[in-house]
Order: C-alpha cells, then sequence, then structure tokens
C-alpha cells in the first residue's frame, strides 16, 4: 500500500467558539509538492500547527508517513519554516545554521552551507552577521536554507515565498523544485504564479474546508479562467454566503485528487 508522506483525516479546529478548519480530508504523496492556498485567514498556519502538534485538534486524526503525528517519533522527518521566521536574535548566521544542524542531526559540512547559500542567491557574509542585523528577507533565506539542508524527508514550509525579492523568490523556486532526495515539500502561499510554477498538486481551503484538490492545470480547467489566480477567485466566490472569508452552508468541493 502507498502511505502518503501526510494525511489529514476529517481534521477539526475551533478557536473559543469560532470554528476555522471543519473537517479536513487530505492526502500528500511521498516527494509530492504540494500548495495549500487560500485568502487571509483561510486557515493555512492553522492546519500546519496542527500537523506540528502546535496546537491541539477538536476532531480527526494527521498521519505522518502511517504515524499519528502526536507521537514525536511521527514529526521526526519534518523540518519546519514558520510564516514570521524570528531566530535567536544574538546568533550569527553561521551560528544558527551550525545549531540547526545539530538539531536535525544533519551531516552537512561547510561547502554545503557555501552551495546552498549561492543556490538561494544569499550573500556569505550572513554567516558572519548577527541575525538581528539581517533584513526580513534575508532572515527567510537563512531559515529556508537550514531546512533544506536539514536531510528532513519531508519540508512544512509557511508562506516561504512571501516577502522575498523577485530574484530571491526565483532562486527559491528553483531550489524547491530541483531538492536532491525526493523531499515532500507542504508549503502554504499566497502568489498564485508562483505555486502554479512549481507545485505538483494544490488545495484551495475556504471556508473551513477544501474547496479543490488537484494539480494547477486542473484547477484553471474546472473554474476557468486564463490563469491560477482567476480560477482561484471563481472557486473561492463559488457558493459563499456572502460572510466575509466564510460560507455558513457546506460549499461545493471539487477534490481531483
Ligand atoms: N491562537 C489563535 N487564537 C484565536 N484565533 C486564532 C488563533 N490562531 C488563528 N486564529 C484564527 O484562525 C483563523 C485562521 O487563521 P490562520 O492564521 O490559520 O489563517 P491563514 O490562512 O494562515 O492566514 P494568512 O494567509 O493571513 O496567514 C483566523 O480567523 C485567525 O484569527
Amino acid at each position: 500500500m502507498n502511505i502518503p508522506a501526510l494525511h489529514f483525516q476529517q481534521v477539526v479546529k475551533h478557536f473559543s467558539s469560532t470554528p476555522v478548519l471543519k473537517g479536513i480530508d487530505l492526502r500528500v504523496g511521498r516527494g509530492e509538492l504540494f500548495g495549500l492556498v487560500g485568502v487571509n485567514g483561510a486557515g493555512k498556519t492553522s492546519l500546519i500547527k496542527c500537523l506540528l502538534d502546535f496546537v491541539a485538534l477538536d476532531a480527526g486524526r494527521i498521519d505522518i508517513e502511517g504515524r499519528p503525528h502526536l507521537s514525536p517519533a511521527a514529526r521526526a522527518p519534518l523540518a519546519f519554516l514558520p510564516e514570521r521566521f524570528m531566530p535567536p536574535w544574538y546568533l550569527t548566521g553561521g551560528q544558527f545554521l551550525a545549531t540547526m544542524r545539530k538539531l536535525h542531526r544533519a551531516g552537512y559540512g561547510p561547502p554545503a552551507v557555501e552551495q546552498m547559500l549561492g543556490a538561494l542567491a544569499l550573500e556569505p557574509d550572513v554567516l558572519r552577521k548577527k541575525v538581528r542585523k539581517l533584513s526580513k528577507g534575508m532572515t527567510q533565506q537563512l531559515g529556508l536554507a537550514a531546512c533544506l539542508l536539514s536531510d528532513k524527508k519531508i519540508l512544512v514550509l509557511d508562506e516561504p515565498l512571501g516577502g522575498l525579492d523577485p530574484l530571491a523568490r526565483a532562486a527559491v523556486k528553483r531550489q524547491l523544485r530541483r531538492r536532491g532526495g525526493g523531499e515532500t515539500v507542504f508549503l502554504s502561499a499566497h502568489s498564485l504564479a508562483d505555486v502554479e510554477q512549481i507545485c505538483d498538486r494544490i488545495a484551495i481551503l475556504h471556508g473551513g474546508r477544501l474547496r479543490f484538490v488537484g494539480s494547477p492545470a486542473a484547477c484553471r480547467e474546472s473554474y476557468g479562467g486564463a490563469s491560477l489566480e482567476q480560477a482561484f477567485i471563481a472557486c473561492v466566490g463559488e457558493g459563499t454566503s456572502g460572510a466575509a472569508h466564510g460560507c455558513a452552508s457546506a460549499p461545493p468541493q471539487r477534490d481531483l485528487a
């Protein structure tokens, strides 16, 4: 049997009495580059937090490579880049990467670091600078470098492309597509052009449910529109109750997975 890298089953999450995730079913295959998209506040970060056991599920289950996500051993194959990445301010970039190498129990040395920084279009002097002196984009790139160097099988990246300049974004996308070890990537993003370029499949989260799961091409086909952005707008506009980012009734779902 083909065990998925990530398997969300009827995942429900409320914050106070507000339902954010209303029963998410999703399989992410091994080696897939999977993009989670949705409007601001749709629940993308919440789903990622559920996966990482940063918050408890109200119902449902998540398996990582066939093992319940609540077990620390099940989460061992994950490397994570948070949306608002803030490494310890007092470390230099080099010290941060060395710390992450230990935490990830990875075996890379200075040549791999140098190569990764080059591949991500990041100047090598980030290794000498204190991270508090790095720009937001440079800090994010440093976090991405730690994830990509981690030797972990599943990379969970919350908006890894947000806030990067066009050069850095192109370099990160190239690196994500090129990843050597066949890692699974589960990322959230807002730029649908980026998602279309790099993701094998996407899921559109809206109103607490998945409206669509499938390839970007299938999404365009399903919802029409010349671009994925137009298809996305048609998808999240369909069947809404008029609530800002939610819908009162169960919306239609086109699950092409
Ligand atoms: N700790 C929390 N306590 C209460 N409500 C929360 C908490 N975390 C998230 N929420 C709410 O859950 C909803 C989903 O938030 P979430 O951050 O998951 O959305 P998102 O899709 O990642 O948004 P964005 O694209 O803006 O980053 C929002 O309404 C948010 O206010």
